[in-house]
């Protein structure tokens, strides 16, 4: 019988260390599989308060307390201009445009992806590692396809879905096949000091912030009215940006005795100014029956063909609706199995077979039977 057995130490992978837990377990299991493991903390934003506080410090000091237990090397690597240039000017043109910006994918296209793997073949890299619950496979013409998380819970190949094949060439995602308890748990056995730190929450790297007042700093607000479809005016908005399709406007305008069902937003007129409100959860005029989607990117390179069925994701928390693709160049009209509520502009449209993710494109516009949604 023949035993092959693998030698990982000339395979060098660069961890890209969060000072998370799920990145800390990441390093360890490939240091454990014997790769030659270096790990890599990003700065990207600075969030120092004026207290000259900033938790990417906090962050820094467990990357290194982590390191230490494990054994590997770690750097501190800054791509604050990369990500002021790349993914935080797309946020502000996209708020400006009255659509609501996936920075996550924005980031994991441009930076995580992109300048650190650029960073990381610096140090000789042959991989990079991230912390994601995403699984990768390979088949038999060495192409890599993008599976979910194992756990469900956690699976974020919806904000992975603009990788290209040769992202996902040098990709490796070690915890994707666990779930989240089990890596806590590893965390635990082995000591890390990350092991019972909080997920982090917040925007991308930018944290968690009161978000009105975080981007009137970077965008004027410029209040207007707010009007139901019939026309009807309901009062003011304080800028459209601050509005996403589908949330409760939350502006004051309760409903009369007879029908006290409460407000929606339901679309934008960037022109005229206006913040369109609905009454409902399920607003006929929040519901969608199909989209146009740009930027599609298929993670093996190509679509399964120019017209095909799959499932979909139009945001993170969501479970899947059947739909049928049209393609045309990088460009997609999705129609949905049955209505879908509160598509909005901006987000990422995930498309998943199964248990595999194809990919996705930007959402641009929704529509309801040919009438377009939303105004924006
Ligand atoms: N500041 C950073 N420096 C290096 N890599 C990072 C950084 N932030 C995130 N990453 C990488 O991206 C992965 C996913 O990031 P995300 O913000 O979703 O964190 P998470 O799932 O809470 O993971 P973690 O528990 O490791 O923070 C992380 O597991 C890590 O590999």
């Amino acid at each position: 019988m023949m035993v092959i057995v693998l030698d990982n130490s000339k395979t060098r992978v660069v961890v890209g260390m969060s000072g998370g837990v799920d990145s800390s377990v990441t390093a360890l299991l490939l240091k454990q599989q014997g790769y030659d493991v270096v790990g890599v903390f990003m700065k990207n934003w600075d969030d120092t308060d004026e207290n000259g506080v900033c938790t990417a410090t906090t962050d820094y000091e467990d990357v290194a307390k982590v390191a230490a237990e494990i054994g590997i090397p770690y750097y501190a690597i800054n791509f604050e201009k990369e990500y002021w240039d790349r993914v935080f000017q797309y946020f502000l043109a996209e708020y400006k445009a009255g659509r609501t910006p996936n920075p996550d994918v924005m980031c994991n296209k441009e930076i995580k992806f992109k300048a650190f793997l650029d960073y990381a073949e610096e140090l000789d890299a042959d991989y990079i590692a991230m912390g994601h619950y995403a699984q990768l496979t390979t088949d038999e013409n060495g192409v890599r396809h993008m599976l979910r998380g194992a756990d469900a819970n956690k699976d974020q190949t919806y904000f992975l879905s603009q990788l290209s094949q040769a992202q996902l060439a040098k990709s490796m995602f070690p915890i994707g096949g666990m779930q989240k308890p089990a890596v806590r748990a590893l965390a635990e056995q082995y000591g890390l000091a990350t092991a019972h730190k909080k997920d982090s929450t917040g925007i991308c790297f930018i944290g968690e912030r009161n978000f009105k007042q975080f981007l009137s700093t970077y965008l004027p607000a410029q209040p207007g009215k707010m009007m139901t479809v019939d026309g009807e005016e309901k009062g003011t908005h304080d800028g459209l940006m601050y509005y996403t399709i589908g949330q409760r406007s939350g502006l004051g305008i309760g409903g009369n005795s007879e029908n006290s069902e409460p407000w929606f937003v339901i679309g934008k007129d960037l022109e005229a100014n206006v913040l369109y409100v609905g009454q409902g959860y399920n607003n006929p005029a929040l519901m969608a029956t199909s989209l146009d989607a740009s930027g599609m990117n298929f993670f093996t390179g190509a679509a399964p063909a120019q017209d095909f069925h799959c499932t979909a994701k139009f945001r993170y928390r969501q479970k899947d609706t059947g739909v049928t693709v049209h393609l045309d160049g990088d460009q997609a009209t999705i129609e949905f199995d049955e209505p879908v509520r509160a598509i909005t502009p901006g987000q990422a449209v995930v498309l998943y077979d199964g248990e595999e993710c194809l990919g996705g494109g930007t959402i641009d516009v929704a529509y309801n039977d040919a009438r377009v949604l939303q105004y924006v």
